[in-house]
């Protein structure tokens, strides 16, 4: 090679290690990474969200003790693990402990907003002075102050049927056809038969559904409550449960929710009826109704009937992008919101935050109680972390060791529903 084409080389990348700096690669792969991300989260690879800031939780905590500090916490899969039996699930000594002392702080609200019903509320919680109770995922509430149960879900019926029976009285029948007429009529009658006759009228029809299920499905059960009903699918084989359940969805869809004005909820293993117009996230906005100078929330729940809490959360104090968490309001003065998703961090939710497991929140709850030591908070963060750790570690595993069904040929069609979860 002559001198001058070496000099002219050299020039060149003389000239192009001079521009491409340091700085200049850092930008680079960090913008490839964020094309990528956005990339998988357009796949639908669900986003991550981030384990709660236990350190920031109890700054809040202890920097709105000027006003009300209201928990509003979910119990099965949130407060007790998820276990084979809804019997299983009894609170633990240390649920109770940790629950009791947080009531006793006359500032704080303490309310379990539950898919459970009344009875199985009061015989395991009723216990805890000034702790309000909310059962079958907000037909009914018991505020912490009282001790009287509110049937909102009556209330509610009142409501819709009032209305449908106002709409009714306004409807010229004479330029309807006959098909509609008789649809009409047929809404308003039961509207207010479900008053009359109280929830058994369509209880009745949801149960025949669920117990022509049961009778199909061995290992399924049902679960009939006050307001609502559960058919129980958890201890059936895995694959032949997620489908009949499908199957009692699309029944129950096309045969009965709409004629009642009822919401059907895919849970956890299991299908739940309930009236559509009372959710958990009503019980939040009561509260909220009720308690004005609320400055510090921490609200909790694994289950997709959780999500109405957080939603209205959102709707109360989230900033209109809804992009910003909720704990760190653009206004100073605003109450500081924790919305916590029990649960793995790739769980698709609303919450701001997410803990792995109930274990995880009774730690945060002591350490909020003052039952660990406040110093202790370094050490909080870690105990999370290593859970979070172990969460992952477990999914992990569990997705190596895919599950075979021994001799079991899936039903044609039979593969996991979207909306349903584990
Ligand atoms: O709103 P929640 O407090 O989360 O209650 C939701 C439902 O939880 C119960 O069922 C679930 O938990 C059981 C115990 O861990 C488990 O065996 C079952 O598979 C789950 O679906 C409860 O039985 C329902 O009444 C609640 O509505």
């Amino acid at each position: 090679m002559s001198g001058a084409e070496r000099r002219v080389r050299h020039a060149d990348m003389l000239n192009h290690v001079k521009r491409q700096t340091a700085a200049q690669w850092a930008r680079a792969v960090a913008a490839a990474c964020e094309v990528t991300a956005v990339g998988v989260e357009r796949e639908g690879v669900p986003h991550c969200t981030p384990p709660l800031d236990a350190r920031r939780c109890l700054a809040a905590y202890h920097g709105s003790a000027n006003g009300t500090r209201l928990f509003a916490l979910d119990f099965d899969g949130t407060l007790s693990p998820i276990a084979r039996s809804p019997e299983d699930a009894k609170p633990t000594q240390e649920v109770l402990d940790v629950l009791t002392e947080l009531c006793k702080d006359d500032r704080n609200r303490v309310v379990v907003i539950s898919g459970r019903d009344q009875a199985t509320l009061h015989k395991w919680l009723g216990g805890i002075p000034r702790l309000g109770l909310s059962a079958e995922h907000g037909c009914f509430v018991r505020f912490p102050e009282a001790s009287d149960w509110v049937d909102l879900a009556t209330e509610a019926a009142h409501v819709r049927a009032g209305s449908v029976s106002a709409a009714v009285d306004h409807v010229d029948f004479g330029d309807l056809d006959a098909g509609t007429r008789s649809r009409a009529a047929s809404v308003a009658t039961n509207a207010s038969s479900s008053i009359d006759h109280g929830p058994d009228t369509w209880q009745a029809e949801v149960l025949a559904v669920f117990d022509w299920y049961t009778e199909r499905t061995p290992g399924s059960t049902v679960e009939a409550k006050r307001h609502s009903v559960t058919w129980h699918y958890r201890r059936c084989d895995p694959v032949f449960g997620a489908f009949q359940a499908r199957e009692c969805q699309t029944h129950l869809k096309s045969a009965v929710l709409a004629r009642w004005g009822l919401a059907l909820l895919p849970g956890k293993k299991n299908l739940e009826v309930r009236p559509a117009n009372v959710n958990k996230g009503e019980i939040v906005a009561r509260l909220l109704a009720r308690y004005p100078d609320v400055r510090f929330v921490l609200c909790a729940g694994d289950c997709v009937t959780d999500l109405d809490m957080f939603r209205r959360l959102r709707a109360t104090y989230g900033d209109p992008a809804g992009t910003t968490p909720l704990a760190t309001p653009a206004d100073a003065n605003a109450p500081k919101v924790f919305t916590v998703n029990i649960g793995p961090r790739t769980k698709r939710t609303v919450a701001d935050w997410h803990l792995p497991s109930p274990a995880a929140l009774g730690d945060v709850l002591r350490m909020l109680a003052g039952i660990t030591d406040r110093d202790d908070d370094d050490g909080l963060d870690g105990m999370i972390k290593a859970k979070v750790v172990a969460a992952d570690r477990g999914t992990l595993a569990m997705k190596a060791k895919a599950p075979v069904i021994v001799g079991a040929v899936p039903p044609r069609g039979a593969r996991r529903h979207k909306g349903m979860e584990e």
